[in-house]
């Protein structure tokens, strides 16, 4: 290859091969070498700026670039760039035998050898291109060509990504080990075709290699089928059966009358790569040592990259190559195999059809509409969301420089521009931590009296003060045996029932589709808390999911409703079929109160993100709930209204929605405690409310350990108007007006508690010496989906047990204003292996998450037949203009720039 500058004016161009969204590609002929045919890819200048397609030709060059440094059969490879005043110029590989998809639309499908030829090929090249750190994306067999032996090279990598060299060694790694998380932290943004793209993908914006290997199995699936697995009337169907992995196996339709039945081993195959879980989806390695491929030699090169256009003596049966001047003799166009059954034996591979240039619409793409439906955001804070695979600025300064290094020959050792040009290592989706819980929690073993704890509204400003409490209480008053899943009817019913034609209620946190399996104590159950003595007990929790495995997996055909209210009462409702709702459903039961001084939760390897692990309440002494949450595959089976009108928060972890509902409660407590002084003359005359009058009458024997300034309790007991009347309708009824009346955390009665034995004050002097610090929010750490524990034998965290004193500290801190050193004090106890960070101030009482569920990002662009979602696209993109303007690296680029300021 010679290193003089090239230009258009070196080559003869010859026939249109087709086009694409930007481009058109020719046939062309090298002047200096006539027996050199090239398929050159001409992109107009100002089309690629009106159409905003820079980012794609730049990755596109990159990642030619970066394969075209080590020759690999199966690769479109990229020769030279160049370009001059209207067009970028790449030079390519010429694939005579057309689209792959074109090869199967005339077959109807491939036959089994075929089938494991292509395959294999496929498999072959995928590695090549996971080598070197590159996710394709886009893997189609629209986007596989043949070569004039009938080998594959796979080509249009505009959507291609790379990982960082670190990671992708991680990932090779992780992915012949089993597509650990690593494997599929690359890109955040949507690429694909709706057929082909993976469910990480649509449900969490995540892209890896994975992704390609799931492209792969819908391709082994069409090879067999003739049509992809997952196809529906529209996109939003079909994305609904990727996520429910909703595709059956019908006969062979083999064009030439032949329908033999397809290979089970294909079937099993497939089987094993279309797996919605990544983690658990057969990696590329794997997919190698699967008994389809047991004769396959992949070492053997030659082999497989055995064209099959050749007949057995590697000479075509007929030579009509005289349409394509100065191709070798073994060129065919009429297509010769040499493989038993030839079903194409008569196709003729025709000139490629052109394609209609498509419009880019910055509408919202179907993607979006489907993740809206199914309450999944698709906005910068959603659950995986990662860094975008937009090229960040060095790849585009890179890229910029690599295409404006045209008119250069890419030499053969040169660096990789993309090596230099490290894509932004992925990190953990950035979350707001939850607020530091400051609870009561001066009793224990109290049943917690409750009145509907509604959010005030007018409603409930009529009710009578007089008007009984409910009193509902989560502690059974006799052992309970172990039963699943938590169902039963120890718990009394809560009055209110969930108003599906109302989406958004405003007293609801968190509302979702859970399983709960409920474990109750027996009176020989274990005789003490999973967090004894200030310790979480790892093992017994361990085993005790070991003993319940298969419970566990079974409580999944209990999907029940979980709701948290801002007033902490934790419920479920039964998502039972109407006819049976009499019996069971509709009808919400109470499971816990979250401000419950002796509920304590704990994640056991819990993950949002991966809907892996359990969240454990714990009652103490009382009740065991496994909280997990179901695949998406299994919520998307509710239809969609169902979920669309009950899902509330989808955005917010439910640990991060606990936390936040005892720290809402403090508030409120602080609030109360606040509104129980007057600081005004006029209104401390005024008698008391009689909702003030109905709380003092009806608190239960809870106390508080928040206790305000002395001035302020003094005044507070002879003045009880609160302020603000607002303030008053939406205090808790339990809070006593008075602080006097209060019991004291000391004259707590423990009687009968494990934990106040000797050995509980031991810890408990402990924490005092500590400055009792409470139990508190984990650090953000906690909150990260991708968190996993650090030693598997300590797979738990205590995420929210308050047994301590918090007298002192909030005697100090006794206003909301001081919230920052509050939580500075409330730092999490949690089982010692996880690093805490500093907690962040409260916040005032909001609830944006459940105001951006569905918002859809602005940023996307629907375009050709890709989904494109570049989370950070807003931002890089001007930053990209900007930096091909400033830096001016590329002279081609440059130019487009100025083409599109004058426009
Ligand atoms: N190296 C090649 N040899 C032969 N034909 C090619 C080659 N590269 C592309 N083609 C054909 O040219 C057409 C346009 O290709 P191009 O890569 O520009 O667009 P595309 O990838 O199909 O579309 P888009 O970029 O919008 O996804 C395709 O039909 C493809 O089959």
């Amino acid at each position: 290859m010679t290193s003089r500058k090239r230009s258009p004016h070196d080559f003869i161009f010859k026939e249109e091969l087709g086009h694409g969204s930007y481009s058109t590609v020719f046939k062309a002929l090298d002047k200096k070498c006539p027996n050199k045919i090239y398929a050159i890819k001409v992109c107009s200048k100002k089309h690629i700026i009106q159409e905003a397609k820079v980012k794609y030709v730049t990755i596109e060059k990159n990642t030619m670039n970066l394969l075209a440094q080590k020759h690999h059969a199966g690769i479109i490879k990229l020769y030279y760039t160049f370009h001059d005043e209207e067009n970028l110029y790449f030079v390519l590989d010429y694939a005579p035998g057309g689209e792959l998809l074109s090869l199967l639309h005339r077959t109807g499908t491939f036959n089994d050898l075929w089938t494991r030829h292509f395959t294999v090929q496929l498999i072959d090249a995928l590695e090549f291109i996971h080598s070197h750190g590159i996710i394709h994306r886009d893997l189609k067999p629209e986007n596989v060509l043949l070569d004039k032996d009938g080998r594959l090279m796979i080509t249009d990598f505009g959507a291609a990504a790379t990982i960082d060299s670190n990671l992708s060694e991680n990932s090779t790694r992780c992915n012949s080990d089993g597509n650990s998380v690593n494997d599929n932290q690359n890109c955040a943004s949507f690429v694909g075709t709706a057929e082909y793209v993976s469910p990480e993908l649509l449900l969490y914006n995540q892209c890896g290699y994975g992704s390609d290997i799931w492209a792969l199995g819908c391709m082994i699936y069409q090879f067999v089928q003739g049509h992809p697995p997952f196809r529906g009337e529209n996109e939003l169907k079909t994305f609904e059966k990727i996520v429910a992995l909703d595709y059956s196996w019908g006969p062979n339709k083999r064009i030439n009358n032949s329908s033999p039945p397809v290979n089970p081993l294909v079937i099993n195959l497939v089987r094993k790569i279309l797996v919605v879980e990544v983690n658990e989806r057969i990696p590329l390695k794997l997919v190698k040592r699967h008994p389809y491929f047991a004769k396959i030699d992949w070492n053997d090169k030659a082999k497989i990259w055995r064209g099959i256009w050749q007949n057995s003596q590697g000479q075509p049966e007929q030579q009509t190559s005289g349409a394509l001047p100065n191709l070798p003799q073994n060129v065919l166009p009429t297509r010769q195999l040499h493989v038993i059954d030839t079903p194409a034996r008569s196709i003729q591979i025709t000139k490629q059809r052109r394609k209609k240039p498509t419009k880019v619409s910055n509408t919202t793409s179907s993607i979006v509409v489907w993740r809206k439906r199914l309450g999944i955001s698709a906005g910068k804070d959603d659950l995986g969301t990662v860094p975008s695979a937009a090229p960040n600025d060095n790849n585009i300064l890179n890229a910029t420089a690599a295409v404006s290094s045209s008119n250069s020959v890419i030499p053969p050792n040169s660096q990789p521009i993309q090596a230099q040009a490290k894509r932004t290592q992925p990190v953990a989706p950035t979350r707001i931590p939850p607020k530091v819980p400051i609870i009561s929690n001066s009793v224990r073993n109290k049943p917690i009296s409750r009145q509907n704890t509604a959010l005030p509204s007018p409603v409930i400003r009529s009710v009578s003060p007089k008007q009984p409490t409910s009193s509902v209480s989560s502690t059974p008053s006799a052992p309970l045996s172990l039963s699943a899943p938590s169902t039963e009817a120890q718990h009394q019913d809560v009055p209110q029932t969930l108003d599906e034609r109302n989406p958004i209620d405003l007293s609801i946190l968190k509302q979702d589709y859970v399983f709960i399996y409920g474990i109750p104590y027996k009176d020989e159950g274990p005789a003490m808390s999973l967090n004894s003595y200030n310790e979480i007990d790892n093992d017994l929790i361990t085993s005790l999911v070991e003993q319940h495995k298969e419970d566990l997996k079974n409580s999944k055909l209990f999907l029940q409703l979980l709701t948290l209210k801002k007033n902490g009462m934790l419920s479920y409702k039964n998502t039972v079929k109407k006819d049976d709702e009499k019996n069971l459903g509709n009808k919400e039961h109470l499971m816990a109160n979250i401000e419950d001084t002796d509920l304590s939760m704990y994640d056991f390897e819990f993950n949002e993100l991966s809907r892996k692990g359990f969240l454990i309440l714990e009652k103490y002494k009382n009740k065991l709930w496994f909280i997990s949450l179901p695949s998406y595959s299994i919520l998307s089976k509710i239809p969609f209204h169902v979920v669309k009108s009950l899902t509330i928060n989808n955005n917010e972890n439910w640990v991060g929605c606990f936390f936040r509902a005892r720290q809402l409660l403090e508030e409120k407590q602080i609030l109360d405690k606040i509104s129980n002084v007057s600081f005004d003359s006029k209104v401390s005359t005024q008698s008391p409310s009689p909702s003030s009058t109905s709380r003092k009458d009806h608190t239960p024997s809870i106390g508080i350990t928040v206790a305000p300034p002395s001035r302020n309790s003094k005044q507070g007991s002879q003045n009880k108007v609160p302020q603000n009347n607002i303030i008053k309708e939406e205090m808790p009824s339990r809070v006593p007006s008075n602080v006097k009346e209060k019991p004291s955390v000391n004259s707590t009665p423990l009687t009968g508690h494990p934990r106040a034995s000797s050995g509980n004050d031991t810890s408990r002097t402990t924490r005092r010496a500590n400055g009792g610090l409470p139990n508190s929010a984990p650090s953000v750490s906690a909150y990260n989906n991708n968190t996993v524990p650090i030693s598997n034998h300590r797979s738990t965290t205590n995420l929210m047990n308050n047994k301590s004193n918090y007298s002192t500290s909030k005697k100090e801190n006794p206003l909301p204003s001081s919230s920052s050193s509050s939580t500075t004090k409330s730092q999490p106890k949690t089982a010692g292996y996880r690093q805490l960070a500093p907690s962040p101030p409260l916040f005032p009482m909001e609830f944006p998450a459940t105001k951006e569920k569905y918002s859809a990002p602005s940023n996307m662009v629907i375009s050709s037949s890709r989904y494109e979602v570049l989370h950070t696209l807003n931002s890089s993109q001007t930053n990209f203009d900007r930096e091909i303007a400033s830096r001016g690296a590329s002279a081609a680029f440059r130019s487009l720039q100025k083409n599109k300021k004058k426009k």
